[in-house]
């Protein structure tokens, strides 16, 4: 399970939480505008934006799990297994592959609205990248600086674009439906409520908060993407960079999935191993493990985007502890 959002508070902040048992080795890459990106059935691209994100790199080549460009564009691929389809290659359209998807349009559009014209001809093709990493199947949040976002799902019915109006994307049933869910919540507020149930007697506001009595807390994807969606519409905008990355990692928090409450085969656990999140508008990458809740971040620094040579950080995993005297 994951859960990515998009958050506006002066600039905005494009990232996910990463839940899984597994660590496929992932760490920061910056892919500079001259890598060369080969598609299997595509043209290659051998110059392109810049794009940062969380990636293996597996034969020389960066696998995204999620990132964001230099113009200010992310994209974040979610599980989706079930209704999840891929398609046999199409004469008629572009064949992407679900692991070049995030690169071939974080290398070519500028913001969502280039996205979706460039995925109306697209179809996502069923090839693998290899034995070791078979197909795995993902929907996508793309997000531009603006705080648009779209949601991407392949189906059995084609490939569907969806409009976000809640910057929020978790795992399944298919975002229609997560989003006729919402409904059911509508009257979740920071407020305390008002006896709507029954109006002649007298009932007590024990607790402050109750307005929030019924936000799901589960770690089950519909129970994610409700309290994520409250959670951050009500997030307050802060006055600078320091503020807002802060309020930014506290909203992705607060759905993260603690070590031993998701138990996906006999005591194995999936966790939180990462959150992560990009200033859409200067490109700095920000992220905390599960090991180390401090944030660490990546500069984007433009003398070096001029070339064609992945630039790798590995993860900063180690907790410190700032002691007092
Ligand atoms: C599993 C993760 C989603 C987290 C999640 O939702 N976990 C629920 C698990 S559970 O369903 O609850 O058990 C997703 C998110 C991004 C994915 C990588 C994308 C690049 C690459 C694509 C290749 O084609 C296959 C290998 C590859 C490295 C992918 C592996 C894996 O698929 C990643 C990590």
């Amino acid at each position: 399970m994951c859960t990515s959002i998009i958050y506006t508070a002066g600039d905005s902040y494009f990232g996910r939480n990463l839940d899984l048992e597994i660590s496929f080795g992932e760490e920061v890459v910056v892919t500079p505008r001259d890598y060369e990106f080969k598609f299997r059935k595509m043209k290659s691209l051998s110059h392109h934006y810049a794009i940062t994100g969380m990636a293996t790199v597996q034969d020389g080549y960066p696998l995204y799990f999620d990132g964001a460009n230099e113009e200010g564009l992310g994209m974040a691929g979610l599980n989706f297994d079930g209704p999840c389809h891929y398609f046999p290659e199409d004469s008629e359209k572009d064949n992407v592959t679900p692991f070049e998807f995030i690169p071939y349009v974080l290398g070519q559009c500028k913001n969502v609205s280039e996205a979706k014209e460039m995925i109306k001809n697209l179809n996502l093709v069923n090839i693998n990248f290899s034995e070791k990493f078979p197909l795995s199947p993902l929907h996508w949040l793309i997000a531009d600086k603006s705080g648009d976002s779209i949601v991407v799902e392949s189906t059995k019915k084609g490939l569907n674009v969806y409009d976000n109006p809640v910057g929020v994307l978790t795992n399944n049933p298919e975002f229609p439906q997560q989003l006729n869910n919402l409904s059911n919540y509508q009257s979740v507020s920071p407020a305390q409520p008002t006896n709507t149930i029954a109006p002649g007697a007298k009932l007590e506001l024990y607790s402050r908060g109750l307005g929030t009595h019924m936000l799901p807390g589960g770690m089950d994807s519909e129970s994610r993407f409700v309290k994520e969606t409250f959670t951050k519409m009500h997030a307050p905008k802060g006055k600078d960079e320091l503020e807002n990355i802060t309020n930014y990692f506290h909203l992705l928090h607060a759905v993260e999935q603690q070590k031993g409450l998701d138990e996906v085969a006999p005591n194995t656990f999936e966790y939180t191993i990462y959150s992560d999140g990009v200033d859409l508008t200067t490109g700095t990458f920000y992220y905390t493990t599960y090991e180390n809740n401090q944030i660490n971040a990546v500069k984007l620094d433009q003398s070096k985007l001029d070339s064609s040579e992945l630039l790798t950080y590995p993860l900063q995993t180690k907790q410190t502890i700032h002691y007092q005297a």
